[in-house]
Parts: C-alpha cells; structure tokens; sequence
C-alpha cells in the first residue's frame, strides 16, 4: 500500500494554503492509496510531523509552506535513511529553495510538478545538530533580517531585507572570524559570513551563481571591506552572478566547515535565528530525493 503525508502550514501564503489542500490531496491520491493531512500550529509541528512520516514509513512527504516550514520538515527527515520522496508547494515570500529547485511560484503549477513524479537527489546542510538547505549568515547585516516584520514581508516582499540589511551596513564594525574549511584555514576581519548551499539568497538567483543544489559544496562569500566607492561595485556584481569574483569578498568552497569569533555572535539559519558561534558545518551530499519540474 503507497502512503502519503501531507503538511500544511496554515498561516503560510497569506493564509491561503488550505485553498490548495483538496487540489494536493487530490493529486497524491492518484498514485497513493492513503494521504494523511496535518495541519501545523506553531513551530516545531513540521519537525514533528515529518519524523512521523518516516517513522511510519510513507513514500512522499509533501509540504506546503514558506522556506520555514520547509525547513523543519528537512529537520524531521534527515540522516535517517530510507527517507520518503520529499516534495514542497512554496508559499512564502523569499522562497529560496524552489527558486533553487526552480519550482514554480504559482502554486497550481507547483502542484503540478508532484503529478510530474520526477525527483532529483539534492543536498542539505547540517549546522552542529540541525539541518538546513539554503543558507548561514553571520553579522549584523543578517541580523538585521530577523527584524523584517511579516507585514514588510509581505509589502515588500525580498526587497525588504536588502531595505533593512542596507540599514544595517551603516552602522557596520567587522567582527574577527576564523574559518577552517576542508582542513585549510581563513583568518581575518569580516562584515558578513554567507553559507550558500544554493544560487538563490534572500530571493537573489544570481547571488551564488555557480551553486548546485547537489554539488556536495558549501559556498562561502566572507564580506572583507566596506571601502567607499568599491563598495557599490558589489551591487551590479551580485546581480550579474560575480559575486564571488568582487575583490572585496573572499569566496571559498567546502565541504566541511568550523567557524569561531571571539565576539559574540549569532548565526542565521535558512531566514532565521539560529544558534550561538562556534559552530561545525557539513555538506549531506545527495541526502534527500526532491520533485523537481521535469527539464
Ligand atoms: N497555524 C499556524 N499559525 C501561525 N503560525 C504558524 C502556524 N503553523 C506554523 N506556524 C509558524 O510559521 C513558521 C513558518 O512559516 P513559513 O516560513 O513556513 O511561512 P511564511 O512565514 O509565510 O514564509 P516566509 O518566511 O518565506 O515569509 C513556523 O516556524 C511556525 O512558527
């Protein structure tokens, strides 16, 4: 018998996502004997549901959510093994992972790509014990993003943090950092620390350019310098995908990573706030089989 769970987030979507739970029931009852619906109510229940999913051995998971409820569905799942095709209706705002994944935005067309039944193995990054799969930031610009209130969200949708990280730079100090990446080491002063395990950050897909969703890497852009003019170079080079070629970024590639401060710093975890610096950080290659639209 071929099982289903499905885990809706109710808030998610401008409280829109129950419009689509009979269309999603509807389409996983196709080649699923059984779809189990769970409603979310506060954080955590994602965790829960999709540990639940495994523990009774579904076949697909499918979640309908913002890059949040996303991202506690891929905590209930990984490193398990054995895990249930995962499939996900983006209703957020920023959305990273299915721009990544390139699932449409619309969501009929998102619903459609679960009847495609096409997955791909795609990687997931794992932070001390938690899981991630779009990106760590360190510094007060990515700070600044917990403030975005949901209602700026939805006005301004991902501009609202670039408003609120461009507020941020002003009042800018570097923070000492130390980086040992794949056994190397980087040590020096940084602005911001971005992790990117795909091209798309804060809903920019050229920001990591190169980035794959299975490329078993970690793309890491250290914000060096905030020099008056160079500065402003960064812009144009963010949205042409050279980034990682800006003389004032360092960029590197790992598979495994530590990192340290001597200040006192947070880190950011796919949108937002996570745990306390140092942290240890791995690339789970190919970890999960995601439905993704048929090339
Ligand atoms: N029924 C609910 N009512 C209100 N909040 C909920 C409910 N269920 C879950 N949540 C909260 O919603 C958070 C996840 O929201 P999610 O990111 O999926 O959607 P979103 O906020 O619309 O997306 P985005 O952050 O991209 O704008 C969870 O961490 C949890 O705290």
């Amino acid at each position: 018998m071929k099982r289903a769970m499905l885990i809706i987030n109710p808030s998610s979507g401008k409280e829109k996502a129950l419009d689509y739970e009979e269309d999603a029931v509807g389409i996983l009852g196709k080649d699923h004997d059984l779809v189990m619906v769970k409603y979310t109510e506060k954080q955590g229940d994602a965790i829960r549901f999709a540990a639940e999913a495994w523990e009774s051995r579904v076949d697909t998971l499918v979640s309908m959510g913002g890059d949040g409820t996303i991202n506690e569905s891929i905590n209930g799942l990984a490193e398990k093994g054995n895990t249930p095709n995962f499939g996900f209706i983006p209703l957020g705002t920023v959305n990273d992972f299915a721009r990544a994944l390139h699932i449409p935005k619309r969501t009929p067309d998102a619903l459609k790509v679960l009847s495609e039944q096409h997955t791909v193995p795609v990687d997931i990054g794992k932070i001390n014990d938690q899981y991630f799969m779009n990106v760590l930031a360190v510094g007060a610009i990515a700070e600044a993003v917990y403030e975005v209130s949901p209602k700026e969200k939805s006005k301004f949708g991902p501009m609202a943090y670039l408003i609120e990280g461009a507020k941020a730079f002003k009042e800018e100090t570097p923070f000492d950092l130390h980086l040992e990446y794949d056994g190397k080491d980087w040590e020096g002063e940084a602005y911001l620390m971005l992790v990117a395990m795909t091209n798309s950050v804060g809903g920019i897909e050229s920001f990591a350019e190169e980035a794959e969703v299975n490329d078993g890497v970690f793309h890491i852009f250290i914000l060096k310098e905030l020099a008056l003019p160079k500065v402003f170079k960064i812009i144009p080079d963010l949205f042409q995908g050279k980034l990682q070629s800006n003389e004032q970024i360092e960029y590197l590639q790992a598979s495994h990573l530590k990192v340290e401060s001597n200040m006192d710093l947070v880190v950011n975890i796919d949108g937002d706030e996570g745990i306390k610096l140092p942290f240890e950080a791995q690339v789970l290659h190919n970890e999960l089989n995601v439905f993704v639209p048929e090339e």
